[in-house]
């Protein structure tokens, strides 16, 4: 029962969270061994279909179709890591891709009619390249990839197009042209530089955060939530309290003559103390109630939807577990005062007056659980049960 169940629940989530990931890895790896069958099949298409005058058609596609089909294969085996294959996969097309484009301008028909339309078809391809490389290899590799593709096409077309600008218009033409698609291809690596900065940098933050939080409302010690947590949930419960009327109370538990321990055996032991009873308050407490280490040794268990005499009765076994068990091998015992939410009260007039019942008891002698209120005080039956 208790909190070992919010505990159990945290452990599911982390679980359902592993297998998460490894689904989505196991996806991606489909649709990588999927990129690279389709760049086989498309190799191997274009090669069926090849002007037969064309030998970098003739001879280099059914070698990039096999390594495509075995990348496929390799990618579906499953022994590499992903990244390995990422980095394989782009980078054989942009050789391929690359070599193909500076094949158009400087072996294929350079200055010929076809060379604009051969050169212009295979710039989606250069695109494409662009993109799924930000895509695959992420911010950096992108950049170096899209950066290289870029790089290398305009100084294809500078050197081959342009330095023939002045003799005649269709050239002067065919510069814009060319122009007109490298800022194409400039959008395409402004925008998936920029997609996969933001969806890298947002992933990073999210992660942070999600630690720093769990950071700043938890005790590092016990492990429970820690004072800041405590307060928030307390405001919270407050205002449920004052809209709906629902019952809330509070126990505050402080071990006895602690410093005893601190002393006679140092300060790990006196820690030990502290894990142990935390330990039993995440183990005992019910789910929706809140254990929060207060401060030194003094622990509050925030129970929303409890009336007095229910939180008298939990306080009483938190009271019977504390002198049954050997908290960290030590036979201690606690004092612990129980109080509820009356009409007119803040937040901290309740802690108030629980801390007052704690006070009490510890006046009255210790190892006991005290109750107050305006239907009177109580103690509860375990009190003085303890040697
Ligand atoms: N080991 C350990 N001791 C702590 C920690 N935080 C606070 N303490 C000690 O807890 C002790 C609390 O002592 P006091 O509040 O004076 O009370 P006590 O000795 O428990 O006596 P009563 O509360 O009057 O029964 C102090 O000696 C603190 O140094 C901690 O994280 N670890």
């Amino acid at each position: 029962m208790g909190q070992s169940q919010g505990k159990r629940d945290s452990w599911q989530a982390i679980e359902h969270y592993r297998s998460t990931l490894a689904s989505l890895a196991h996806y991606r790896r489909w649709s990588n061994a999927g990129v690279a069958a389709l760049g086989s099949a498309i190799f191997l298409i274009s090669w069926c279909y090849r002007d037969p005058a064309d030998v970098f058609i003739a001879w280099g596609y059914p070698v990039f179709g096999a390594i495509f089909a075995g990348l496929a294969w390799w990618t579906l085996r499953g022994r590499s890591r992903l990244v390995l294959i990422d980095r394989v996969l782009v980078g054989l097309a942009a050789v391929i891709i690359l070599g193909r484009l500076a094949w158009h301008y400087l072996v294929g028909d350079p200055l010929g009619a076809n060379l604009m339309p051969l050169v212009g078809g295979h710039y989606w391809a250069v695109g494409l390249l662009i993109v799924g490389s930000f895509l695959l290899l992420g911010f950096q590799g992108g950049a170096i990839v899209g950066g290289l593709s870029l790089g290398l096409s305009v100084l294809l077309a500078s050197s081959v197009v342009v330095p023939c600008i002045d003799v005649d218009s269709t050239r002067c033409d065919n510069v814009v042209y060319l122009a007109r698609i490298h800022l194409f291809l400039l959008v395409f690596v402004v925008l998936s530089s920029t997609a996969v900065l933001l969806r890298d940098r947002t992933r990073d933050v999210v992660a942070k955060l999600g630690v720093l939080e769990e950071v700043a409302r938890t005790d590092h010690l016990s492990g429970l939530s820690n004072r800041r947590a405590g307060e928030a949930f307390l405001a919270t419960q407050f205002e449920l309290n004052r809209r709906y009327g629902h019952p809330l109370s509070v126990i505050l538990i402080d071990l006895d003559n602690f410093k005893r321990i601190n002393d006679a055996y140092g300060h790990p032991a006196g820690d030990s103390v502290i894990v142990a009873l935390a330990d039993m308050l995440r183990r005992e407490a019910r789910d929706v109630d809140m254990a929060v280490r207060w401060g030194g040794d003094e622990f509050l268990v925030i129970c929303p939807e409890t009336g007095r005499e229910d939180a008298l009765r939990t306080a009483a076994r938190f009271h019977s577990l504390i002198t049954a068990d050997c908290l960290g091998g030590f036979d201690v015992t606690a004092t612990l005062g129980v109080a509820e939410l009356q009409w007119g009260d803040r937040p901290e007039d309740l802690i108030q007056r629980v801390d007052e019942q704690l006070y009490r008891g510890k006046e009255a002698g210790r190892n006991t659980v005290r109750l107050g209120g305006d239907r009177g005080d109580a103690v509860a039956e375990s009190s003085q049960s303890a040697p």
